[in-house]
């Protein structure tokens, strides 16, 4: 979200990529469910329409996959598309959950317990998988060696 990265770009300078990812971490729990519920509006649906068009982004397509959400079977992806469709009816905003820390069953059945949770502790829920997603990208493209050489 750029929003976020221009906000916590003023914590500069950092000591490495946990330390960014932390900083984040602090920047979206200090938003009110407001901010939070703006931040989960901006992921796309799992399995959904975009990832069906091939239009997510290519950091999106590689979680999505590595939760085995590209090879569900057509029982499966009816499943997610109606407990989906359930969610952001009741919540307003979509259904996030880091991928990359789950497989394909245990999203569906994530899924299914946390409709049932109250619209805010969902959205804290929500934000809190925000911040694992955010934090797995971060590692990602912080090099281990550039840690080493300057600080962010
Ligand atoms: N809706 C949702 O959870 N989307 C995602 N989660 C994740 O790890 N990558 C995504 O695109």
């Amino acid at each position: 979200c750029s929003l976020c990265a221009a906000a916590v770009w003023r914590e500069r300078p950092f000591r490495d990529a946990e330390n960014l990812a932390s900083c984040f971490g602090d920047f979206i729990d200090r938003l009110p469910i407001s901010g939070k519920e703006g931040i989960l509006r901006l992921h796309p649906d799992l399995a959904g329409r975009l990832a069906q068009a091939g239009q997510l982004t290519s950091e999106s397509t590689r979680e999505q996959a590595s939760a085995g959400l590209n090879t569900m079977t057509e029982e499966e992806r009816q499943r997610m598309t109606n407990l989906n469709k359930r969610y952001t009816q009741k919540f307003g905003f979509p259904f996030v959950i880091c991928a990359r820390e789950n497989k394909k069953d245990a999203i569906l059945r994530g899924l299914g317990e946390r409709l049932e949770n109250a619209p805010q502790t969902e959205a804290i829920t929500g934000a809190n998988e925000v911040k694992k997603i955010c934090r797995l990208r971060l590692l990602d493209l912080v090099k281990p060696d550039s840690q080493l050489n300057s600080p962010l």
